[in-house]
């Protein structure tokens, strides 16, 4: 099966703002990737070259095995919900779905209606005047029923509350397993991705610093807390951050081994190491 994403040196600039610099990762298919970084990390980017809105300055991108929007039938395979989950305020609930059955081959209209219902969301109300997470829940419907292979979510929690974040979660999940779909999803909610993803890629100044399955990596990561000594850390261990508090240091290490000490980190922990790593400090040099 093909990668849901495959890029290679993937590099875009506007104007003279690098925003994505030699971005290279492959994503498995029929993952849930979280996608992290900072404001202005270059997520929203690298999200847009995936679903073929924006295309490369330098470098290669193909999804589920070929060239970003190539074709009506590409175009069908990728879902998008935008940040601000973007609706026609105008149109009325089942005036979307009745435009996404139009406007898609593969259109699954059980699924939407079915999705309208359990969310409570009345069909005959003006999109223009649902709430951020009926807006959401309505954005994501239309993503779904379209029945893509991959679904492509820009900070789409970004304005729930934390109740509508959980249902909004829990529907993802839901379309998950009910339709084998992939996911990427960008978020700064560490707390949330930890929940449902199981790939991760870190952005910071534009670049990945860290990406991969979340279960290998996460055993790849240890802390090391108390008086540790960086210079006894066993041979192919890298230190990836060192934070010390009043009254001992924590270490977040990256081997591949067990470290002495050593104990697990979660997702909070290992994301936050590397972008504290990756933030310059407020006189520029490297933490
Ligand atoms: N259309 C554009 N024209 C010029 N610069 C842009 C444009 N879009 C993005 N940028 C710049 O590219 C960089 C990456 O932006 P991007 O929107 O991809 O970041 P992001 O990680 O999605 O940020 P946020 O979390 O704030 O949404 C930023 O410095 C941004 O100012």
């Amino acid at each position: 099966m093909n990668p849901a994403i495959r890029t290679a040196a993937l590099t875009k600039r506007y104007r003279r703002r690098l925003a994505l610099h030699d971005c290279t990762v492959t994503v498995p298919a029929g993952r849930i990737v979280g996608l992290v970084g900072p404001n202005g990390a270059g997520k929203s980017t690298l999200l847009g070259l995936v679903c073929g809105m924006i295309t490369p300055t330098s470098g290669s991108i193909e999804v589920l095995g070929h060239r970003p929007a190539a074709g009506a039938a590409q175009l069908s395979r990728v879902g998008f919900v935008a940040q601000d989950a973007p609706v026609y305020s105008r149109l009325t609930v089942a005036e979307h779905l009745r435009l996404g059955a139009r406007l898609n081959p593969n259109w699954d209209d059980d699924l939407a209606q079915r999705r309208i219902r359990r969310r409570g969301l009345d069909p005959d109300q003006k999109a223009g005047a649902l709430s951020g997470g009926q807006r959401a829940q309505l954005a994501l419907t239309v993503a779904a029923a379209k029945r893509g292979d991959l679904l492509v979510l820009d900070e789409p929690v970004a304005a729930l509350d934390p109740l509508a974040r959980r249902a909004f979660l829990d529907d993802l999940l839901d379309f998950v397993d009910e339709l084998a779909v992939g996911v990427v999803l960008s978020s700064h909610l560490l707390g949330d991705l930890e929940q449902v993803c199981d790939h991760l890629i870190v952005l910071a100044g534009g670049r990945v610093q860290l990406a991969g399955d979340v279960a290998d990596l996460l055993a790849e990561h240890h802390r090391v807390t108390g008086a540790p000594d960086p210079d006894r850390l066993p041979a192919g261990a890298r230190l990836i951050h060192a934070e010390q508090t009043r009254h001992e240091t924590s270490m977040i290490v990256r081997c591949a081994g067990p470290v002495p000490g050593g104990t697990p980190v979660g997702l909070e922990g290992m994301t936050l190491a590397y972008l504290t790593a990756a933030t310059p400090t407020p006189t520029g040099a490297p933490r």
